[in-house]
């Protein structure tokens, strides 16, 4: 790659997933630090920022329906040129773990023209493992992030917060094998504050050191703490959310009266999509 011609960059697409309940500034912001931080590298081109919200089955305390937070979401990014929101996940009756929005998203750029189907998303990883995608080497026959009709493909790259990261150290929350797909084959932007314990997180645990190269962790030196759970909180106190918010999503939930009381108790005792998952896998 960077043998045969040092300007060429890798392509990525960042992709965050997440509630979304509702989006705020700082998500935004995240996708401005990944692609700050990855084109200050010198050896990557950003050229797309994918927003996918998490469907209803996700079952979060406090989540509101998918169609609100998507078209907050699709408000929000109405004045980016190149972040984007898309639904595909949310329309899923399932919770998906976030391994299967990732290869979702390679096979849409791998083949653009061709809608696909969830059974098609199959993991980068094979046995044969011919679609293994490793960054660096070089396969004379056929080049890596390439599709069938050698156009290149960008690589997807999961954009995240540190909670995210340290979420993989929750007992049945993640599976091994999916963190160790996610980072050994797409890697993870990861937006940390000045100070956190991130570094150290990765030290920690094994599967994380060994791919630490995958995972690029960007500070944020000018620190923001917003998050949507501080405007819900906000919002049930009649406080004003004003330029913590984009104005149209602001618009958008008074209008209809998004989040209360009640909203905040959704799903309440309901076990999250992924612990319910995972725990009834465990036992059988
Ligand atoms: N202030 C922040 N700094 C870094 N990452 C953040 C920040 N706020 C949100 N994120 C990241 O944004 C993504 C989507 O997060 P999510 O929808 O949970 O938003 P949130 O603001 O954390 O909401 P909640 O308060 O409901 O948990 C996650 O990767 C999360 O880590
Ligand atoms: N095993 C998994 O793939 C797994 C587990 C927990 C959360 N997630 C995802 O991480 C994101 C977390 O969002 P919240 O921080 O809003 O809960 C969601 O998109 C969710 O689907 C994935
Ligand atoms: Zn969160």
């Amino acid at each position: 790659m960077a043998m045969e011609d040092p300007d060429r960059k890798t392509e990525v697409v960042l992709l965050a997933c997440g509630s979304f309940n509702p989006i705020t500034n700082m998500h935004l912001r995240l996708f401005e630090l990944a692609k700050d931080y990855l084109h200050e590298t010198g050896k990557y081109k950003v050229i797309k920022g994918i927003i996918s919200p998490v469907g209803d089955a996700y079952k979060k305390k406090g989540l509101i329906s998918a169609d609100h937070r998507v078209t907050m979401a699709k408000l929000a990014t109405n004045s980016s040129d190149w972040v984007e929101v898309d639904d595909w996940e949310s329309s899923q009756s399932e919770w998906l773990e976030t391994v299967k929005v990732l290869r979702h998203h390679h096979e849409k750029l791998s083949s653009p023209d061709t809608t696909i189907s969830l059974q098609n998303a199959l993991p980068l990883t094979k046995p044969g493992r011919k679609r293994k995608q490793e960054p660096n080497r070089h396969d004379p026959i056929k080049k890596k992030n390439q599709s069938p009709d050698g156009k290149n493909v960008p690589q997807v790259k999961l954009l995240c917060g540190s909670d995210v990261l340290e979420s993989f150290g929750i007992p049945n929350l993640w599976k091994l094998e999916d963190i160790t797909e996610i980072i050994q084959n797409y890697g993870l932007v990861c937006i940390s504050r000045a100070g956190n314990s991130i570094q150290k997180f990765i030290y920690e645990s094994d599967i994380l050191w060994k791919y630490k190269n995958n995972i690029h962790l960007v500070e944020e030196w000018i620190t923001n703490d917003i998050s949507s759970t501080k405007i819900r909180r906000a919002l049930r106190r009649g406080q004003s959310i004003r330029y913590l918010v984009p104005d149209v999503v602001r618009a958008y939930i008074e209008k209809n009266d998004l989040y209360s009381l009640e909203s905040e108790d959704r799903n309440a005792g309901v076990t999250l999509a992924p612990l319910q998952k995972n725990a009834s896998d465990s036992k059988n």
